[in-house]
């Protein structure tokens, strides 16, 4: 088991993994029968899922549908859904939590083909649905993704012929709109074509699915190669597959590019998946991925140009995933603005640094490369948790505009439109 090999990783993290092992042993699926233990088989009919329970001493088990859940008996009174403790109107609990005992204990148990009755001591009665349990246990929630993924490199995005949507569908319809957010959520970028050049057109179409992120940079943003800000991007430079703004503690979530004018050479835009680079990482590389997504570190941005002066400080690891279920949730990639390494012992920095150069080395197989040439016209968004962006070097007037999306929102309205996110 990899978190058992991390016991070297930091004594705070080696005690927390030794805890977390010695439950999830205790954890393991069986019907336990001790005397202290009450046991009911619910008789089904054929078509019934089958459904047992035990109360034990310090939890509730039950078997359901072939998977067994436990659940703590004050979580069991903590989300009662009758009137007195949760409001259906407005979604929230009234019920207050630091009422309940916390040794408190079912008085009576009963369970019927679709529900569970719990009553307390007290004589209140809590009904759950065996269906929203078995959804909302911790085992059911183990099995399930936040957010389900294609994982791409060129080959597999350029076979799976992702339309674009056009600026007016996108604008003007529900589906256009739905359409676009499944296939963002899904690879990490999209494309909107037909859009008008501009950057008030530009900013309609970020404010169709989100709140603009306003920053440093402002809430719309240019860029061409001025040097009107302390940062490579204001160059002609080539700029190697990052992801912006690590040295926020939030990282920006989603961010849109939107190229205005090119009247010269190169300036192509690289991206290229950062999960499946991780994912890679993580299936032949355990440690290096455990090494990555448990040492921490700053990311910072210093400007002193002009009338710019900013000092943003970042700190996180470059890979983050839901304890959980081990989910990749975010990357925070940027070898231009990481701060020195001053929050891992010295005995770690090597490691660290090997770990990173197999990530590195994955995310410049060429192969990963996705490279495009943004056009007036077509706009591109992409997840900045995820996909890294980059660019060729070009000579000529460039301009590019656009501006970062709040995650939440984007999501907001990828759930309102019944996408999973
Ligand atoms: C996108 N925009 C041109 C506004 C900013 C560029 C920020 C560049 C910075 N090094 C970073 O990677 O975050
Ligand atoms: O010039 C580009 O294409 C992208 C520059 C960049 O990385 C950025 O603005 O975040
Ligand atoms: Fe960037």
């Amino acid at each position: 088991m990899w978190c058992r090999r991390l016991a070297w990783l930091f004594p705070e993290t080696r005690r927390l993994l030794t805890k977390v092992s010695k439950r999830q042993h205790q954890w393991t699926p069986r019907l336990q029968r001790s005397s202290a233990s009450v046991v009911r088989w619910f008789g089904t009919a054929p078509e019934a899922r089958e459904c047992s329970w035990v109360l034990h001493a310090d939890h509730f088990e039950l078997l359901y549908s072939g998977t067994c859940m436990r659940f703590d008996y004050v979580w069991l009174r903590d989300h009662c859904r009758s009137a007195s403790c949760y409001n259906t109107k407005t979604n929230q609990r009234s019920l207050d939590t630091a009422s309940v005992e916390l040794d408190i204990k079912p008085a009576q148990v009963r369970v019927d083909e679709t529900t569970l009755y719990l009553t307390w001591p007290d004589g209140h009665m809590t009904r759950y649905g065996l269906e929203w349990l078995s959804q909302n246990s911790y085992e059911g929630q183990t099995q399930q993704l936040v957010q389900p993924r294609i994982l791409w490199n060129d080959k597999i995005y350029k076979e799976a012929n992702v339309p674009a949507v056009s600026y007016l569908d996108f604008l003007e319809t529900n589906e256009g709109l739905r359409d676009f957010l499944r296939n963002f959520l899904l690879y990490g970028i999209a494309f909107v074509d037909d859009v008008p050049a501009t950057q008030e057109d530009t900013e309609n179409v970020a404010e169709r699915i989100s709140h603009i992120r306003e920053t440093i940079y402002g809430k719309m943003w240019d860029l061409k190669s001025d040097f009107s800000r302390g940062d490579t991007a204001y160059t002609k430079l080539a700029l190697d597959r990052h992801t912006d703004t690590t040295y926020f503690q939030e990282p920006c979530g989603m961010q849109l590019f939107h190229c205005l004018r090119h009247e010269g050479t190169g300036g192509r835009t690289l991206l290229v998946d950062g999960f499946h680079a991780a994912e890679q990482v993580r299936q032949h590389h355990p440690e290096d991925f455990a090494v990555l997504s448990h040492i921490p570190l700053k990311h910072e941005y210093i400007e002193n140009v002009g009338g710019c002066h900013n000092h943003m400080v970042g700190i996180g690891p470059v890979l983050n995933v839901y304890p959980w279920n081990k989910e990749l949730y975010m990357i925070r990639y940027n070898n231009y603005d990481r701060a020195v390494i001053n929050t891992v012992p010295y005995d770690l920095v090597g490691r660290w640094y090997s770990a990173h150069r197999v990530l590195t080395t994955e995310l410049r197989k060429p192969e990963n490369e996705l490279w495009v040439k943004l056009k007036p016209g077509k706009v591109l968004f992409v997840d900045n948790w995820r996909v890294l962006h980059g660019r060729e070097s070009f000579t000529g007037f460039r301009h590019l505009c656009g501006c970062y999306l709040t995650r939440d929102d984007v999501l907001n309205t990828a759930r309102l439109l019944g996408l999973k996110a």
